[in-house]
């Protein structure tokens, strides 16, 4: 993509997002009006709805689609990519110095433009199923030397497929949506009994996740090859985690409760076409997969990720920065192997890629990671530390790709964990 493509929305160019980024969302322009799709452009959001209405939105494929007129982007997302590409490329023209047709009328300009300090942002689409994988082999081994020993830290069919779970979707929420510390159930103590309790392990996965385009009719796997136009776009995602209501439930069907009291997402959704320059190679795969789970091409996205810890009324401090590419399992990978036995994925199904940890320390997706399990403490700025998530604390999760002469932004994922209610 040309870095000289400009828009004419006044510092659009040097924010998170620029023309060449154009991410997707649903938001309210004022709190009592209807969720509409829109596109993030600079300070502001472009309200596809008025676009569609002006009639605007003039190519073959969606010059009679009512899919930006809709409460939720999962119609848009079951168009598949030649929609999607027909619908960047007006919006790219609409919005470029090049075009008048926004610039230069006053009373559509009013029309299409909200400010994004004014909108309400809401979840991009209605997630029918969402999914967790377990695909950084950083992640995995860390967790398994924590909750097995280091002898079997790594699960025996770990390199062998793509792990994951089925989280739950009712509990999904949009960024700045304030999460309620979980009670449960956790592991008998010295009296021999379980315990229930307010988590005292409360923590955040770093993770991005993708949500899915067409899908594919049951009974018919989605191949490696295909798995890229399955890809509407990626989010970022928070899969909180209540580790002592985890360690305790989780054997043998895995994560349940101290998973599923909240999980929360970025609004904005950035489409593959964005992140096209951003294409890199995933790490070689040892030993090789089966054969259906084989990806001749292994490309991965150039994403850093970044996670501040923000403590009630204090100071924000970095406590994590990682990549989405060092992840083992691509998403192609994911796609194929989640479709493989006939399972049918639907549009605006949600599908995380498991916790993001890298190499080194400073660069672990997790609390349990960062404090090895509550032995050190993660230092903060102005002094303070964190072993686990407090009440009052933000987890504030943002990416940013920087291309030539511009950013592709994700807009801030991030949640604060509120005292738990009275018993
Ligand atoms: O190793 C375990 O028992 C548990 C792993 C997780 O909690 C991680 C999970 O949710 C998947 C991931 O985010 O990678
Ligand atoms: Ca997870
Ligand atoms: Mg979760």
């Amino acid at each position: 993509m040309s870095p000289t493509l400009t828009s004419f929305v006044k510092g659009a160019q040097d924010s998170c997002f620029p023309i060449q980024n154009l991410p997707y969302g649903i938001f309210r322009p004022t709190p009592e009006q209807i969720p509409r799709p829109g596109v993030a452009i600079g300070d502001y959001v472009l309200d596809l709805s008025a676009v569609s209405r002006a009639g605007l939105f003039k190519g073959p494929l969606l010059h009679s689609s009512d899919c930006f007129l809709h409460p939720t982007l999962n119609q848009f997302m079951s168009l598949g990519r030649p929609a999607w590409k027909e619908a960047r490329e007006t919006i790219q023209k609409l919005l470029s110095v090049d075009d008048p047709t926004l610039q230069d009328n006053v009373d559509l300009e009013a029309t299409v433009f909200v400010p994004m300090s004014q909108v309400k942002m809401e979840l991009p689409a209605a997630i029918g199923d969402y999914t967790d994988f377990y695909s950084s082999k950083e992640h995995a081994t860390n967790l398994g030397i924590m909750f097995r020993g280091k002898e079997n830290a790594l699960p025996v069919n770990w390199l062998h497929l793509p792990i994951g779970y089925h989280g739950r979707s009712s509990s999904i929420v949009v960024s700045g949506t304030d999460l309620v510390r979980p009670r449960g159930q956790t592991a008998p103590g010295k009296d021999g009994l379980p315990a229930y309790k307010a988590s005292q392990l409360v923590d955040f996965e770093l993770e991005m996740a993708v949500f899915v385009g067409p899908g594919n009719e049951m009974g018919s796997p989605v191949s490696v090859e295909d798995a890229h136009d399955q890809i509407f776009g990626f989010v970022l995602m928070n899969d909180w985690s209540a580790r002592d209501l985890q360690k305790w439930e989780y054997v043998p069907l895995g994560p349940f409760l101290g998973k599923n009291f909240g999980t929360t997402i970025s609004p904005w959704v950035v489409t593959m076409e964005a992140l096209e320059p951003f294409i890199c190679k995933a790490p070689e795969q040892d030993p090789a997969p089966l054969a259906y789970l084989q990806d001749s091409k292994r490309v991965t996205f150039d994403i850093p990720l970044k996670v501040a810890l923000k403590p009630e009324g204090g100071k924000e401090s970095v406590i994590t920065q990682s990549n989405f590419k060092n992840l083992y399992w691509t998403v192609a990978q994911q796609i194929a192997h989640h479709t493989v036995n006939g399972c049918n994925l639907r549009p605006g199904d949600l599908l995380a890629s498991g916790t993001i940890s890298g190499p080194e320390e400073g660069s672990y997706g997790s609390m349990v990671e960062l404090s090895w399990s509550g032995s050190r403490e993660v230092k903060l700025e102005n002094g303070g530390v964190r072993k686990f998530i407090e009440d009052g604390d933000e987890v504030i999760m943002t990416a940013c790709c920087k291309g030539d002469g511009y950013c592709i932004g994700f807009g801030p994922c991030s949640g604060k964990i509120l005292p738990p209610r009275p018993e």
